[in-house]
């Protein structure tokens, strides 16, 4: 047993051993460091002296030229071997405080001698560099920790499967080169250890799960058959944990050919982005490529129109249903989000293909150069059969060539020769310069003028020709509005309420705004029109928070990244936006060919106590079916209140009791912006509260303030609804963000409400919370 006297004794002793061997090997990197660190300066400070710098003819040039490259690559290379030191003597710092976690000891069939592998985060080989002291974690060997228990076992390999018997599982938990404690275990992972670990505190930064990774995640992790991996975990299931250890894992497995460049991950909004920045580096890994589905969005649409944003658009949709065009644009939200609208921009891309492409005039200085009328001409001219992108890709051709021959003409005109005469000293010097170095010509004025006139011009034009180059002379503003004009206002497939679609729409629209359910639409209709564009430098794509995604969104991405191995994790209970009302997410089966996709379902919660658990899953049909991870604290309790200066008064006492027993991260979490604003400016004079919104990029320990959707995918020690009166949550739509609040908090639920509470607690069993009156 791990609590042998004996046993601890081998085990702190072969801990010694192994800082030991760390010492060492850390001693050696630097001094071998240090000769680089040496050599680079030297290398820097000496590279013009090895050069014989001689460009009298191309053939002393050429010679110039590869010794310079010599000597940069020689630099470039000790540079580089001296970031791998760096990189290796982190690691080592690493190990040293915390060297391994695990140890497992595997008897493979048919041989004598037992293999004993000690998981850490990185590998470490013995003096000699023959035997592994540490395996790494992701190492095919170490999955044995994982997936079993003592008794049969096996694991994969390149060469295929390993079966044996595990003789042995014990965790370890060593902190400052310290052994604290160590445990024999039974059952897959020890409940003690993850009991600890889901104990302690939350952090604003997301911890690594290395040490307790369950063997339902780590198969999440390994994952390596199938093009889509898709996840539905419940609140709290190690979702965004076991998609961060994966991407650390899948550079481990593919460290030749893959790096942190190559994945990238969407996630919901720039919160979480910090929020999980530091998982990969606490493992030595570098941070993947991360980014909001909105940013790409905007990036594309740029200046064009003012572009809405999702929160925004929620923000709307649990506000202003009073206002007169609610129902016109929830019904818009939710149709503009669907397969059907996809196909019908696909009909109206046929219909733009025969004669109703809009074009914009190229102008220059106040007027036309090439009118629309003429560009219109010039690609219904082009042959039918050709596609659109192709044709547009013709007409860009020939506008270039006429762009040249104008250019030629402009030279003769006057406002050049006017130019040519208001040119500063220094402009005049640069093309004089230029001028003389063509030889014979300096002393030829009008040959000067013209070389003059010809620069002149250019400059003006280059501007034109780069947007004709970005395909500007296409009016996509206009053409995306067209599909909501009288003109083809009656579409074979069109919905029902399509005329009130459309009202809406180009009210927006003639604003120059971009409601965020058009935006993918928008980029589509344009990407038929110019054809797609394609990512292929992502190789593995994680779309975190999959439930907010549409069908239509998801053709985009697919189009996007072709070749991109996608991981999608999501849960469906926390689908809050108004498009996934009664409708397919990105989490649906049917928007994936059968034999591309895995599935995988998580329904174990490890965030949250088992009361919490037990409390918010009444909140969710077919709750029953989630499991809580057995660890204890107070049952939620809900606190009724007067009015609101009660309530206040009940929330400052709440929050500031619950930092002093030791919460680090209070969250009062609202249900829209507009609300956790109010409460802001009316508790802040009491209370120590930073009040978070979609702009805030980090957040600190303490007491926070916010709206729901903005805690999407984060916890927190404490929790506190500011308001669940049944006033506030009414609406059965309302109610997956109702659930989404409730399971931030990790060890304290408390819930306010003004004299009646929410209808969305019914089903919630009154054993599972206490209800008091403040
Ligand atoms: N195997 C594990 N060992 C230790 N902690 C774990 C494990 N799995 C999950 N956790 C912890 O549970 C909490 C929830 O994990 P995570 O945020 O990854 O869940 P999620 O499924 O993405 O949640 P949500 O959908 O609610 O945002 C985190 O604190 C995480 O560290």
């Amino acid at each position: 047993m791990a609590d042998n006297n004996q046993e601890l004794l081998r085990e702190t002793d072969r801990l010694h051993a192994v800082l030991n061997e760390i010492d060492k090997k850390a001693v050696k990197l630097k001094q071998h460091s240090g000769g680089l660190k040496k050599d680079v300066i030297h290398l820097r400070k000496t590279f013009w002296d090895d050069i014989k710098v001689n460009v009298d003819n191309m053939k002393e040039a050429i010679e110039t030229l590869s010794s310079v490259k010599q000597q940069a690559e020689l630099l470039s290379e000790r540079e580089r071997g001296h970031q791998l030191i760096h990189k290796q003597l982190a690691t080592l710092s690493r190990l040293k405080d915390s060297a391994y976690f695990g140890r497992v000891d595997f008897l493979e069939n048919d041989e004598s001698k037992k293999d004993v592998v000690y998981l850490g985060t990185a590998s470490l080989m013995d003096e000699n560099e023959e035997e592994f002291l540490i395996y790494d974690w992701r190492a095919p060997i170490s999955s044995l920790y994982y997936d079993y228990s003592p008794g049969p076992a096996q694991y994969e390999t390149m060469e295929g499967t390993v079966k044996g018997e595990m003789e042995l599982k014990r965790q370890f938990i060593i902190r400052n080169g310290q052994m604290k404690s160590m445990f024999d275990t039974g059952v897959t992972i020890g409940d003690e250890l993850l009991k600890e670990v889901l104990g302690n505190h939350a952090d604003s930064n997301m911890k690594s799960i290395v040490a307790t990774i369950q063997k339902e995640q780590n198969q999440i992790i390994r994952n390596e058959k199938s093009k889509y991996l898709i996840v539905q975990g419940v609140a709290g299931s190690g979702k965004t944990s076991a998609a961060l250890q994966r991407v650390a894992y899948l550079l481990y497995r593919h460290m030749n050919e893959l790096t942190a460049e190559n994945i990238m991950l969407f996630s919901p909004n720039p919160l979480f982005n910090s929020y999980v920045a530091t998982v990969l580096p606490e493992l030595g890994e570098d941070n993947m490529q991360q980014s909001t589905f909105q940013e790409y969005v905007e990036k594309r649409v740029g200046k064009r129109f003012k572009l809405e944003d999702p929160f925004e658009q929620m923000e709307y949709v649990l506000t202003a249903d009073k206002e007169e065009n609610y129902q016109a644009r929830l019904k818009g939200i939710q149709y503009k989000a669907s397969m059907q609208f996809k196909e019908l921009i696909d009909d109206y891309v046929s219909f733009l293909a025969k004669d109703q492409l809009i074009f914009k005039h190229i102008t220059f200085r106040g007027e036309i150069l090439i009118s629309a009328q003429t560009i219109k001409e010039t690609f219904h001219s082009l042959d039918m059969s050709i596609s659109i992108p192709n044709r547009i890709q013709l007409v860009k051709e020939r506008l270039l060539k006429e762009l040249a021959r104008k250019e030629k003409m402009e030279r003769k005109q006057e406002w050049v020769l006017e130019e040519s005469e208001l040119l500063n000293k220094e402009e005049y010097t640069e093309v004089y310069q230029e001028l003389r170095s063509d030889e014979d010509t300096f002393d030829d004025i009008d040959r000067e003028q013209r070389l003059l006139a010809k620069k002149i011009v250019k400059k003006h034009f280059r501007p034109i020709i780069k947007a004709i180059k970005k395909l500007k002379f296409i009016d996509h503003r206009a053409i995306y509005r067209q599909l909501f004009s009288g003109k083809v206002k009656q579409w074979e497939k069109s919905p029902e309420n399509w005329e009130e679609i459309c009202g809406y729409t180009l009210k927006r629209l003639k604003q120059k705004e971009l409601p965020y359910e058009d935006a993918t639409p928008f980029l589509y209709l344009q990407d038929r029109i110019e054809g797609q564009k394609i990512n292929t430098r992502i190789r593995y794509l994680f779309i975190d928070e999959a439930q907010d995604y549409s069908p239509f969104q998801f053709a985009v991405l697919k189009q996007l990244f072709p070749n991109t191995r996608m991981t999608i994790l999501g849960d469906f209970n926390q689908a809050i936006y108004a498009h996934t009302i009664n409708a397919p997410t990105l989490l649906s089966s049917e928007l994936y060919e059968k034999e591309k996709q895995d599935r995988m379902v998580l329904m174990k919660s490890y965030r949250s106590t088992r009361q919490i658990v037990e409390f918010t899953k009444g909140l969710v049909a077919g709750g029953e079916a989630i499991e809580a991870f057995n660890r204890n604290g107070e049952k939620p309790s809900l606190i009724r209140t007067a009015d609101q200066d009660h309530l206040h008064r009940k929330i400052i006492g709440t929050a500031k009791d619950q930092l002093s027993n030791g919460h680090q991260t209070v969250a009062i979490i609202c249900k829209t912006a507009q609300e956790t604003k109010e409460a802001f400016h009316l508790l802040k004079g009491e209370l120590d509260v930073q009040l978070m919104d979609k702009e805030t990029y980090t957040f600190t320990k303490g007491i926070i303030i916010l709206p729901a959707y903005l805690a999407k995918g984060i916890e927190f020690d404490a929790v506190i609804i500011y308001n669940a009166s049944s006033s506030i949550y009414s609406k059965e739509f309302e109610r997956k963000l109702f659930y989404t609040a409730c399971t931030r908090a990790m060890h304290d639920l408390k819930l306010f409400f003004i004299a009646e509470k929410t209808p969305l607690l019914r089903d919630v069993p009154s054993d599972a919370f206490t209800l008091s009156n403040g």
